[in-house]
């Protein structure tokens, strides 16, 4: 049979980056095809080739067998590819069914059209299990159930291959599962798919082939029944990847955080945080765990100053953080930061960095005011200086301080945060979600640089949906459930289906 997509020789070249480089391999009709590497390895580019978005600078495209110019996502659709993306593609205040019909044949305002389409949708749903209203809105549906609505769009256009780019990266352990299945079933119709994934776990979990991609080569090609997640890393780094890192004995120091009776309330009389009280002390890591959306994100929103808390105490080295006195007396805003807390925002496109700014302009957002002169002036040498050793030390790649940081591959963009935050020398970090679409080795030095701030006496407070991450790095662990603190373990209790209750909303007794 046909391979269902193959690639020969596909070169592409950003500038002075070597995206692709004479990329060969196919992907078997009816099969799903893992694409692993690290950060910047070249896997998205790939993908947009075989999208249309970008042309190659040289080779070929074959689709069933043909050679097929795409130019233009247009054509890729034509040609039965479709492609879920990392951030959906909806239209937020538009119906399930709305969306689909946006730029399919016209005739949208048409009420026979709409019927029909609705009456397709529904038994696309059936077919697939797909648990999709396609009246609802999309801004009232779950990231899950959207990513359910692309998967029913690209469905609806007849798509033959699927391409998912790190679909799993939003989703809960459940909304995971449920994934996989439509996954296995689009697979039995003799559908293909393209997964990218950095989870190794994943990638055994559900495909038949794996390429692996270094630095826009393929660099291996398995099938996964004679493989295992130690080998895939080793071919996809380069080297072992360490299971276990160094880390000093427990010994904390002294308070650095004290929150208590900490309340939020949202304008529509929503309780979003309830007595929250907890403590961490210098030398330690406080993971609180907890499926997303149940508090957490609002908690490091109040302690780095984001947000106001609407009644409680957050005490930071003794002193209750100033929540009304937002100005010192110059007038200077006055923010956490200056007071010696650290944060890596959960969402780094959102509160961590400015796309179009430079890496360098980004090395200094926050801490601006202490690379001036004594003239109160930017000291660009300094800066400069001081981002190449920042580069260097957190392993950037490529290590451009000129390049815009929306250019970076996501897990470079996250070690510039790191690397920001760390440089300030905190005596709190707060850390969201740090490995969110990280590769596995930049994880492995995410993690030795937290382990390492810890060791030197920093408190640092980690949110993670990711379990194993949590177990890497914790000594303790609060877990979270609807706002409210459900239970507290230490790392030696550590048990998946204890924290699973936990997660779950049951109580400690
Ligand atoms: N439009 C662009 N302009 C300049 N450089 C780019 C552009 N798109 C990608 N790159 C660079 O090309 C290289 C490959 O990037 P690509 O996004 O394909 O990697 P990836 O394997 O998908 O990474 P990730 O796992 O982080 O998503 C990276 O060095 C990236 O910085």
């Amino acid at each position: 049979m046909q391979p269902a997509v193959e690639f020969r020789n596909i070169s592409k070249a950003f500038g002075a980056v070597q995206a692709n480089a004479d990329v060969s391999f196919s992907i078997a009709k009816g099969s799903i095809h893992g694409v692993i590497g690290e950060n910047g390895a070249g896997k998205s580019t790939l993908m947009s080739i075989l999208y249309g978005y970008y042309n190659a600078d040289s080779g070929q495209v074959l689709i069933d067998g043909q050679e097929r110019n795409i130019r233009t996502s247009h054509e890729a659709i034509g040609l039965g590819i479709g492609m879920v993306h990392q951030h959906f593609m909806l239209v937020e205040n538009f119906t399930v069914l709305d969306n689909v019909m946006l730029g399919t044949e016209g005739g949208f305002k048409l009420a026979a059209h709409r019927a029909e389409t609705e009456a397709k949708l529904r038994e696309i749903c059936k077919r697939y299990r797909l648990d999709v209203d396609p009246l609802a809105k999309i801004e009232d549906l779950s990231v899950g159930a959207q990513q359910r609505v692309e998967i029913l769009k690209q469905i609806y256009r007849s798509a033959e291959t699927l391409i998912l780019d790190e679909p799993t990266a939003v989703l809960t352990a459940q909304e995971t599962a449920s994934l996989f299945e439509i996954l296995r079933l689009f697979k039995e119709q003799g559908k293909t798919i393209i997964l990218i994934t950095h989870k190794l776990g994943e990638i055994m979990e559900i495909t038949d082939q794996v390429t692996v991609m270094r630095a826009g080569r393929v660099v291996g090609a398995v099938s996964t029944a004679t493989t295992s997640k130690e080998e895939l890393a080793n071919m996809m780094v380069g080297r072992p990847i360490q299971s276990e890192l160094p880390r000093a004995p427990y010994n904390p120091g002294a308070e650095v955080l004290n929150v208590s009776g900490l309340q939020l309330t949202d304008a529509a009389g929503v309780r979003l945080l309830a007595d929250i009280d907890f403590t961490l002390r210098a030398g330690e890591i406080v993971a609180i765990a907890g499926v997303s959306g149940n508090g957490q994100s609002e908690l490091m929103e109040i302690l780095s100053g984001m947000r106001l808390p609407t009644s409680g105490k957050v005490a930071f080295l003794g002193s209750e953080l100033p929540y009304a006195k937002r100005h010192d007396a110059d007038g200077l805003p006055k923010t956490f930061r200056d007071l010696g807390i650290g944060h890596v925002p959960e969402d780094r496109l959102r509160d961590g960095v400015i796309k179009d700014f430079s890496v360098m302009q980004n090395t200094v957002f926050g801490y601006q005011e202490r690379v001036k002169n004594r003239w109160g002036l930017f000291n660009f040498d300094a800066i400069a200086a001081r981002c190449a050793g920042l580069l260097k030390a957190f392993d950037v790649r490529p290590s451009d301080p000129d390049l815009r940081i929306g250019l970076l591959s996501g897990g470079n963009q996250q070690k510039v945060v790191i690397a920001r935050e760390v440089s300030a020398k905190p005596k709190l970090m707060l850390v969201g979600q740090p490995t969110r679409g990280v590769d596995i080795g930049t994880i492995e030095s995410i993690h030795t640089q937290l382990l390492r701030l810890r060791d030197e006496g920093v408190a640092i407070l980690l949110v993670s949906v990711e379990l194993e991450e949590v177990r890497a790095l914790a000594d303790r662990i609060i877990v979270m459930s609807g706002g409210r603190i459900t239970g507290e373990l230490k790392i030696e209790e550590f048990d998946t289906t204890r924290l699973g209750l936990l997660m779950g909303g049951m109580r400690k007794q």
